[in-house]
């Protein structure tokens, strides 16, 4: 007969939950990483919510590791744990990390043109509560989308954008970021970002690109779709480089199309899936759930 004894039930701490923070830690692999890291955390009273890994490779590669964790006066001990942090990741190990309190949303600002479906829905899903960001502007080379951006009361910018020469729009833009954005999404803006802008912003830049890259990068992605006969239309958000369309690959999804879709159905029915591709890698990006690589992303969704 086999007796066993169920372990003595913890009783679930009472009072409201412990603030939580955000680690990412990336760098060159090595024994004790781990152990380094939920060392320091539990030396500091941390309780540890979630901690995924990924070595690239099990001889000594790169390391990327998302750990989540609670801790009661969590603001008050950051300075204290990023000190610790930086003896044991930075001074031993040589790695590189963020640490980030999760009840500050980071603040994004959207980029639009004409097409506003994904502009709208990520400001109804804001408003649903589904995205943990504050949306502090949208800036759009179009007025049409105004009063609707309006109407979810976030400040609205026309800032017209044409010909060759965007420089007037940029520092216009740059004038109203004025490093008080943690990120912009690009959500189906139509213009190119110069690298110029793209170093002095300093943020990262997400695009949502209407096809599934690397085919038909550029303008007018569904013509060329519906030219060659595809079966599948997709999305791809990515971040922004300064070569269009070839920035780290966030999320992509597809959907089947047939030969009787007209150009104007690809760009229907692919519509509803940039709108998912696109909110998808901005929830992850706004929950540190995507770390850049060189060119690529680990993604811990
Ligand atoms: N530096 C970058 N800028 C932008 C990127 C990028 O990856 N790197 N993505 C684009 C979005 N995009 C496709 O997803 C795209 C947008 C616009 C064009 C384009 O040819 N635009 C013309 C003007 C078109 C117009 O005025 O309607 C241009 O800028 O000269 C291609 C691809 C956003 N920017």
């Amino acid at each position: 007969m086999t007796l066993t004894q169920d372990a003595p039930a913890r009783a679930a701490k009472s009072g409201p939950p412990a603030p939580q923070a955000s680690l990412i830690v990336q760098g060159a692999d090595a024994t004790g990483i781990v152990a380094a890291v939920t060392s320091v955390l539990s030396g500091h009273g941390a309780n540890i919510v979630s901690l995924d890994q990924y070595s690239d490779n099990p001889q000594g590669g790169a390391f990327f590791q998302r750990t989540v964790f609670g801790l009661d006066g969590l603001r008050a001990a950051l300075p204290a744990l990023r000190a610790d942090l930086d003896r044991s990741l930075v001074d031993e190990f040589g790695l590189r990390y963020t640490l980030r309190d999760l009840s500050v949303p980071k603040r994004v600002a959207i980029f639009a043109s004409k097409s506003d479906h994904c502009l709208l829905d990520l400001l109804w899903r804001h408003r649903q509560g589904q995205l943990p960001v504050t949306v502090a502007m949208v800036i759009s080379n179009h007025p049409d989308v105004a009063e609707e951006v309006r109407s979810f009361g976030v400040p609205f910018f026309h800032v017209p954008c044409q010909g060759s020469d965007k420089s007037a729009a940029e520092a216009e833009h740059l004038r109203l970021l004025q490093g008080n954005v943690d990120f912009v999404v690009l959500a189906r803006y139509m213009q190119i970002l110069s690298a110029d802008f793209i170093d002095r912003v300093g943020v990262p830049i997400i695009n949502i690109h209407h096809s599934f890259l690397p085919a038909f990068i550029g303008a007018g992605p569904y013509a060329k779709a519906k030219e060659r006969g595809v079966k599948l239309v997709g999305a791809t958000a990515h971040y922004v480089t300064e070569n269009l369309d070839e920035g780290p690959i966030i999320e992509q999804d597809v959907v089947r199309v047939t030969h009787a879709h007209t150009a104007g159905d690809l760009t229907r029915r692919g519509a509803d899936v940039e709108r998912a591709v696109l909110s998808r890698a901005v929830l992850w990006h706004a929950e540190d759930r995507v770390i850049r690589d060189g060119n690529h992303t680990i993604v811990f969704a």
